[in-house]
Order: C-alpha cells, then structure tokens, then sequence
C-alpha cells in the first residue's frame, strides 16, 4: 500500500531575473490500496511525473510524507525501495543481453541468487506472456517487447507495490492492451498495489479501480470512474474528468480557442 500526504515540490525555471517558481506538486494527497489498480490522471503538467519520482525516492519533496506499506520513504529510503518495482520512461534495458540475463542481471542486483532470479525470471514470464522473448537479445526489440522486459526487470525482487510512469507512451494499440492484461494478471494473481499515472482517460476507464484526479499539482478529486462521473452529473468520463481538472476559466479559453479554430 502507498500513502502520500500533503506532497510539494517546487522547482526554479529560468535563471537571473528570468527565474521563475513553479509549483510542480502543491499538497497531494492520496492512498493506492493492494490488489487494486489505481490510476493518476491529469493533465499535461499536472505534477504527475514528479509526484512519482518523489515516491521512487528518486528527488526530495519539500514538504509531506510517503509510506509505502508502513515505511517512510524519506526516512528508510533503501528499505522503501525494496518493496517498490518501478517502471520510469527511459527503459534502459542492455541491448547485448537477452531478455533473461536482463532480468537475472536485475535480481543478483537486489541480492538475489542466480538460482532464484532465473527463477523469478521465469515466472513473470508467464505472468508477463513473454516467455517466447526470454532468449533474445533485446538489441531490435519492438518497443512493447522491450517495455515487458523493462516490466519484468522492475519486478524481479517480487516488490509488492509497482509504480508505472506513463506505461503506455510509444506503444501501439496491441502492445497497449497486452500491458493492461499484464497489469491485470499482476492485481489478480500476485494481489500487487499498482500506481501508474496517463493522461489518457480510455485507459483509466478500462482498467483503473481507483483513479485520482491531479490538477495544478494538487488531488482535484478521487474515486472509481462511477463515482467521479456522478459526481460532476456528466455520463461521459471525459466530460467528468474536464469538469474536476480544469478551472471554468480554462474551459472557456479551451472553448474560445476552438471556436477560432473552427472559424
Ligand atoms: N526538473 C524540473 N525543473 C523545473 N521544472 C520542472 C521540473 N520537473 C517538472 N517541472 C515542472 O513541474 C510541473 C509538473 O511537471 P510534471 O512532469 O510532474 O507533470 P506531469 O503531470 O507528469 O505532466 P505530463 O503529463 O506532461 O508528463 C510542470 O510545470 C513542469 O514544467
């Protein structure tokens, strides 16, 4: 299980008297639950990503706390980090290694024996449906194939929380909906906490038990895509999902200059 609490994070943009203060993260707060898919959806600067990166422990928020199954990260971050598999956007595999040496490569990085992360290699095989990679090199993998691999590595500790930062970006259609069944597989059969974060509310609405709406770095607002629709009285999520994220002022700017366009 994650708990974030009250997260910020600012960032300085520009330098001299062209520096500017963002507040990338601005007080989010939220909980993603075992054996649950939960998804952060917003808009493009949102503070998604960097609300991520704080949970990997991989930057410092200025403020608030995670916990992940009970550990403060900021406190016992190598312990935290141990029960996290984290899937960011650069996958980074070894190209000359195969998809299995990748993976062992991995495991005997988080201590294991060889023994035991060819084994784990094998079962997130099967779980991940990508045993006929295992004994390529992943030098001229497609980038579903190699996202898999990348997936498989993340997991070889068996972590029990995954962190996804936009899984699907640079898939296509089929990839896309082989990672949903993996994703799936890994809530159902394994019973995994699972955080990834989208901009794309087809994929919330297919697969997320809980989605958490982040807007101008803060949680606009949460629930299952049921609930968040009946709540805005909208039975089109993206109506609901514009209505929770977006000021009136950014929808009748958004409006006005769709108008022009049409013009
Ligand atoms: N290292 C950084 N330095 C300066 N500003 C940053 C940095 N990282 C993020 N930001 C800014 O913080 C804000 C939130 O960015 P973030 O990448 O977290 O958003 P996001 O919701 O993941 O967006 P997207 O969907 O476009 O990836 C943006 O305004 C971004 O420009």
């Amino acid at each position: 299980m994650i708990e974030v609490e009250q997260l910020a994070k600012r960032f300085v943009q520009g330098r001299g008297r062209q520096a500017r203060e963002v507040r990338a993260v601005d007080g989010v707060t939220w909980r993603a639950e075992d054996g649950r898919i939960t998804g952060l959806l917003g808009p493009n600067g949102a503070g998604k990503t960097t609300t991520l990166r704080m949970v990997a422990a991989l930057i410092q928020p200025d403020a608030g706390r995670i916990r992940v199954d009970g550990i403060d990260v900021a406190a016992e971050p190598m312990k935290a980090l141990g029960r996290m598999g984290v899937l960011s956007d650069s996958r980074g595999l070894y190209p000359r290694l195969t998809a299995r040496e990748n993976i062992v490569y991995y495991g005997r990085l988080h201590g294991l024996t060889h023994r035991a992360a060819a084994a784990r290699a094998d079962e997130l095989a099967k779980v991940l449906d990508m045993e006929p990679l295992l004994d390529r090199r992943t030098d001229g993998f497609s980038q579903g194939e190699k996202m898999k691999t990348a997936l498989a590595r993340a997991l070889v500790h068996n972590p029990p929380n995954i962190i996804l930062d936009e899984p699907t970006n640079g898939l296509d259609v089929l990839a896309t909906r082989a990672l949903r069944e993996a994703l799936r597989r890994l809530r159902d059969v394994e019973g995994k906490c699972i955080v990834f974060s989208t901009h794309i509310m087809q994929e919330v609405e297919r697969l997320c038990d809980h989605v958490i709406v982040i807007s101008h770095g803060r949680t606009a607002a949460q629930g299952t895509v049921a609930e968040l629709s009946a709540r805005t009285g909208q039975t089109d999520f993206e109506e609901a999902f514009v209505d929770l994220a977006f000021t009136p002022a950014e929808r009748d700017h958004a409006g006005q200059l769709a108008g022009e366009q049409a013009a």
